[in-house]
């Protein structure tokens, strides 16, 4: 008797696959992957490898979602999904076989072998993921599970999207709260499958608050992930290893946290260095993760702009297999580097730095930094936490960096933390944020706070100059005007008081009684005081586009570390402004001029008291506003609270 190729109800039925077999006719071999709802087997099948997903059917309702996925994958016939290529639908074994991807998934690839793609890999997987999503739209299915762990790869570098385990045609789709999301199917899978904030990372703001899922928030996830493929970072750990970001994402944030804030606009760090990385490619996930569903765009448009792009950076057409393509962007990078001047020999300034920090300070063990005297009354002791957090914006590359040093030398009640933003490269940023902190040190042992803060600043300027000077002699480097410089801003905490020594145009401010309380003082050219101090030191000053600029570099700050070019006149002295901590003293804003340029003192300490109380997330939240609101520069930004937050006000 011939059975019909039904499954055991009646209700899937294909012409194409095979849904019942004899059970010997296949065997499991062993586990891949034990998912919250499945587990994955290498099988046998007729003597043919494939992947077996056995399904835990625990209730009845489990058995309803394995014939309704059924019905679907019988249904679905697309190159870039992974391949039903039978199913076994009848008591009591029910499982579904898909075609064998060796390379495994996405997410496997970038942070267990931290692989690497160049940005023509990247566009070959986006464009077939695209390709592969607007087939299942134009069915009428949403994915609604689209992360690197759901996207294999073959031997070719071919993707197939799998995990249709919360697939749904968007006419059956209800209103689905974050409540029964989670007790029905949740996308789970990968390093996250114990914990829900990893698997929200993927998740579109208005999932988030609990809205329906449409096609658009397939377009969101599918940002988050290609992003996810040219960084190598985790989303929200600036991590690569999965071990690692695992704990950090865990750490960083609660479950709460991280909706609150995507729901306000967080977003992954945006990819920004990679050799032959388009803008438009940029600007397209930008848009993909938009927080307005309307405004991202469709899987129709984003395949056609893809295919614009990859026009753009390989004049031979998009259907090639990807190795093709690297080998022929490869070959045209290499001639595009050969003719770029000798910019190779680069030092790594941050180790640099840190050398010099360490000569500085050679690990003084037996003095006191700013011993506290026995006759000073009671004194109001500050709590403090605090966090960071900066981004590159959209500048095409990061020059600013920042140190966080709280209980210097085990002091468990001084603390410093310092900005950097450089400009003419970020080789004097880089040095800076490692040598001050030892010539503070250094200083500290012998000099008041500002006296140690004035050393510092100044030894750092003539460390990086020294430096520069013999790297560009010995290496016979080619870059004749080299002048790089960065502007310096470092507060220091010493038990109730606090200190803050600026050069340049970041900012500190104190929230004092609500209110903003400056820290420091810009030294731009535009600054009378400033523009007579340095054209007394017989430097031009000149009015040039829209402002005063200084020299022949045409800078607008008068104070810095580095422009050696313009020195004495443009000084590395800081400005030290002082004042006693009380209870008055809610926190500490420290930033870099990207964003001052777009947010007032007052909208910062709103926007601290409407976020939070965690100093990470409230710097994250500054700065991403700041980009929001079309910043144009690196960011960085740090606060510290200066008070016990009660955790009931740390849950948003
Ligand atoms: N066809 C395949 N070829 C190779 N590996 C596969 C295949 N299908 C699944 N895998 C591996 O098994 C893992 C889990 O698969 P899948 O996502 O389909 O199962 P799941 O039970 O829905 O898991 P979760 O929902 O927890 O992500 C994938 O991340 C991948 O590593
Ligand atoms: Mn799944
Ligand atoms: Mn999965």
């Amino acid at each position: 008797m011939v059975e019909p190729n039904t499954c055991f109800r009646g209700c899937c039925s294909s012409e194409r696959i095979r849904l019942h077999f004899p059970p010997s006719s296949y065997s499991l071999i062993s586990t891949i992957a034990r998912g919250s709802e499945s587990t994955v087997f290498e099988a046998r099948l007729q003597g043919r490898k494939v992947v077996a997903k056995k399904p835990i059917l625990s209730t009845s309702e489990n058995l309803d979602k394995f014939h309704r996925e059924l019905q679907l994958l019988c249904k679905l016939d697309h190159p870039g999904l992974a391949k039903l290529v039978a199913a076994h639908a009848r008591p009591p074994n029910y499982m579904f076989f898909f075609e064998f991807y060796e390379m495994g998934s996405l997410a496997h690839k970038l942070h267990v072998e931290e692989w690497s793609p160049t940005v023509d890999e990247a566009l070959v997987i986006a464009y077939d993921l695209a390709k592969a999503l607007q087939y299942m739209h134009e069915l009428g299915v949403v994915h609604r599970d689209v992360k690197p762990g759901n996207i294999l790869l073959d031997s070719k570098f071919r993707t197939h999207l799998a995990d249709f385990g919360l697939s749904s045609y968007m006419k059956d789709l209800k209103h689905v709260s974050l409540e029964n999301w989670k007790s029905s199917g949740k996308p789970t899978g990968g390093f996250h499958k114990k914990n829900m904030v990893g698997t929200l990372i993927y998740m579109a703001p208005e999932i988030l608050r609990k809205d329906i899922h449409t096609e658009k928030s397939d377009v969101y996830s599918f940002s988050i992930s290609i992003n996810e493929l040219l960084t190598g970072v985790v989303p929200y750990t600036d991590l690569r290893a999965e071990a690692q970001a695992h704990t950090v994402l865990e750490m960083s944030y609660t479950e709460q946290q991280l909706t609150a804030a995507v729901v306000s606009g967080l977003r992954p760090v945006l990819v920004q260095s990679k050799p032959r990385l388009p803008t438009s490619l940029v600007a397209l996930i930008q848009r993909c993760w938009d927080s307005n569903p309307v405004f991202r765009p469709s899987f129709y448009e984003i395949t056609k702009e893809l295919d614009e792009i990859m026009k753009d950076v390989i004049k031979t057409g998009v259907e090639k297999p990807s190795e093709v393509l690297s080998s022929s962007l490869r070959s045209q990078y290499q001639n595009g580097l050969n003719s770029l001047p000798g910019f190779q020999e680069e030092l790594n300034w941050f180790d640099q730095g840190e050398l010099t920090s360490k000569k500085a300070h050679d690990g003084n063990k037996i003095m006191k930094l700013w011993p506290s005297s026995l006759h000073e009354p009671l004194q109001y002791q500050p709590t403090l936490s605090w966090g960071s957090f900066a981004a590159c914006g959209r500048r095409e590359k990061m020059e600013d960096t920042h140190f966080l040093l709280p209980q210097m030398c085990n002091e468990k009640d001084i603390h410093v933390f310092g900005i950097f933003d450089g400009h003419r490269g970020a080789a004097a940023a880089e040095f800076s944020a490692r040598a001050l902190p030892g010539f503070l040190k250094r200083s500290g042992y012998n000099s008041s706070p500002s006296k140690a803060l004035c050393e510092a600043f100044v030894n750092t300027d003539i460390a990086f100059r020294k430096e520069l000077t013999s790297h560009c002699n010995s290496k016979r480097v080619t870059k004749k005007d080299w002048h790089p410089g960065c502007t310096a801003l470092t507060a220091l905490i010493v038990r109730n008081k606090l200190f803050v020594a600026n050069a340049g145009d970041c900012r500190a401010i104190l929230c004092r009684s609500g209110h903003p309380f400056p820290m420091s003082k810009e030294h731009l050219a535009s600054c009378n005081e400033e523009r007579n101090r340095v054209m007394s030191e017989g430097m031009e000053v000149t009015w040039m586009v829209d402002t005063w600029r200084v020299g022949a570099a045409a800078l607008q700050v008068t104070r810095s570390i580095g422009d050696d070019d313009l020195k004495p006149a443009v000084t590395a002295v800081p400005e030290i402004i002082e004042t006693f901590l009380s209870a008055i003293d809610e926190f500490l804003v420290m930033a870099s001029d990207g964003l001052w340029d777009v947010m007032s003192n007052e909208e910062v300490i709103a926007i601290i008291r409407d976020t939070v109380k965690e100093p990470t997330m409230c710097s994250k939240r500054l700065v991403t506003e700041a980009i929001e609101r079309g910043s144009l520069d690196n960011i960085t930004a740090i606060v510290v609270f200066l008070q016990p937050v009660s955790t009931a006000e740390r849950v948003y």
